[in-house]
Formats: C-alpha cells, sequence, structure tokens
C-alpha cells in the first residue's frame, strides 16, 4: 500500500478541518479527490506532504511516516501545488538543478528526461529565462517537469489542470498513465469531474473535513443505484444533499 491515511484529524489552529479522514492509495492507482470549494482537499494533501502534522491519526508511505524518517518520507513525494511555487531568483535551468540536487538524482539521466519534458512541454528553448515571469500554464508546466523528472512513489497533484492547455492536460494525463504503470501512486484533487471519471481508478468524495463516500466508478454507481450515472451528477447530488442538512 503506498499511501495510508487512518482516522486523520488535523488542519492549521486548534479548530480541526479535518475530522478523521480515512483513505488509501494503492500502488499503480490514480486515486481522485473531490469535493466542493473549502471541504479540507488541499488541507489532506498538506498532511500528505508534511506541511502540516496531524492533531491524531497517521499518514504513511510504505509504511513510514513523517516521524519514523523525515528524507525517507519526502524523498517518496513528488508534489504539484495548485499555485505553483517558483523562485524568483532562479531560472529553469536552475529549478531543475534544483530539484536533481533535493532528490540526489543522478544528473545525466534526470537532464536526459528533463529535457524530454521540456520539449513536451515547449520549454526547452527557454532554460536561462525565470520562470516566475512565465505564464499561469507555463508556470504549472515547470512544476510537473521538477515533479516528473524524480523517481518519487508517490505524485500529490492539487488541482493541476485548471491554467493548463488542453495538449498539456493530455500530456500530464500521458505523464500520470506511465508513472502508474511503473508502480507509482498519484493522488489528485480536482473539480475537472468529467476528465477525473474518465482517468481516475477510484474516487474519494470529501465533504465537510470527511469522507463522504468512496469507490470505484462502478461503486459509486451502484451506491447511487443508477448504473449511468456520471461523476458530476453524482457530485451535484451529495452536494445538494448536504445543502439542505445544513
Ligand atoms: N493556511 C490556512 N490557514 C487557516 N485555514 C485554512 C488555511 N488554508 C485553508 N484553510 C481552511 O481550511 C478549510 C479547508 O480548506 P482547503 O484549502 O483544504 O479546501 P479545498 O477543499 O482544497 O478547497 P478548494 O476546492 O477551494 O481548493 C477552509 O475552511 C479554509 O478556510
Amino acid at each position: 500500500m503506498s499511501l495510508k491515511i487512518d482516522k486523520l484529524v488535523g488542519g492549521y489552529s486548534r479548530t480541526p478541518v479535518l475530522k478523521g479522514v480515512s483513505f488509501d492509495v494503492a500502488d499503480g492507482e490514480l486515486v481522485g479527490l473531490i469535493g466542493l470549494n473549502g471541504t479540507g482537499k488541499s488541507t489532506t494533501l498538506n498532511h500528505v506532504i508534511g506541511l502540516l502534522q496531524p492533531f491524531s491519526g497517521t499518514v504513511t508511505i510504505d509504511g513510514i511516516s513523517i516521524n519514523d524518517d523525515v528524507k525517507k518520507y519526502k524523498s517518496k513525494i513528488a508534489y504539484i501545488p495548485e499555485v505553483p511555487i517558483l523562485y524568483k531568483e532562479l531560472t529553469l535551468k536552475e529549478h531543475i538543478e534544483t530539484t536533481i540536487m533535493a532528490y540526489g538524482l543522478d544528473y545525466d539521466a534526470a537532464w536526459n528526461k528533463a529535457m524530454k519534458l521540456l520539449k513536451k512541454f515547449r520549454l526547452d528553448k527557454k532554460l536561462n529565462w525565470f520562470p516566475i515571469n512565465f505564464s499561469k500554464g507555463m508556470r504549472q508546466k515547470v512544476m510537473i517537469v521538477c515533479a516528473f523528472i524524480t523517481d518519487a512513489k508517490l505524485f500529490v497533484i492539487d488541482e493541476p489542470f485548471l491554467g493548463l492547455d488542453p495538449v498539456a492536460v493530455n500530456d500530464l494525463l500521458d505523464l500520470i498513465n506511465q508513472q502508474k504503470s511503473r508502480g507509482s501512486s498519484i493522488i489528485m484533487s480536482t473539480h475537472v469531474l468529467d476528465t477525473a471519471e474518465r482517468f481516475c481508478d477510484r474516487f474519494v468524495l470529501i465533504h465537510d473535513g470527511q469522507v463522504k463516500t468512496e469507490g470505484t466508478l462502478e461503486q459509486l454507481r451502484s451506491q447511487f443505484g443508477n448504473k449511468e450515472m456520471s461523476l458530476n451528477d453524482m457530485y451535484l447530488k451529495l452536494a445538494r444533499e448536504e445543502g439542505q442538512n445544513e
């Protein structure tokens, strides 16, 4: 089991955002984390990457928690944030070199991978540019390149599609599929439900800091008693029910 989240209570201040979240992501699996704005998707991902410490409960990757071995834990993760995080004083080339150093990657092999990815995303002529001045989509592509040159076990991807052109979305999905086939796992939060429906192996629907339901598309359809229902319709139904309960 790649990622295991068990009864996670957590958040930013003493009042928890997450109120006992549990779910797993298996080796080679892409799990979509779905939910309304402000329900705790990014907070869950922030706990997975070790930015936040659980108030209680555990997060483990391949059986180890961040407290067992912080370096080993973090080296298993590649993270693509919702808003690209770039260093204003570093060029694109220096961002890639920083990633190579941080993950202790083989220099030539990593640059070989990087150049292929940079070509794919049409950034190969911009190595000496400062990505902080790139467009939103280009900055997102820099994050994608840096993440996918690592041999991470777990890819943590927060709302990746916004700002990417359709070609780049397709390229990103190809990269995700390649990582799945080498046994890496992906947890991805997204509001782009038609794409999630086509590409995710399983879904975790989170509401108000709790897992509302989870399963494959088929399992969710059978829970909803409708074999044709789209993920979008399930989501809207749950959101409306929650709205009536509040
Ligand atoms: N840095 C922070 N400090 C304090 N509270 C925060 C912080 N970031 C998020 N929150 C709160 O945590 C709750 C969950 O936010 P979170 O960002 O996890 O939602 P989300 O499901 O990712 O939403 P979205 O779909 O809008 O990205 C919200 O009530 C939000 O106000």
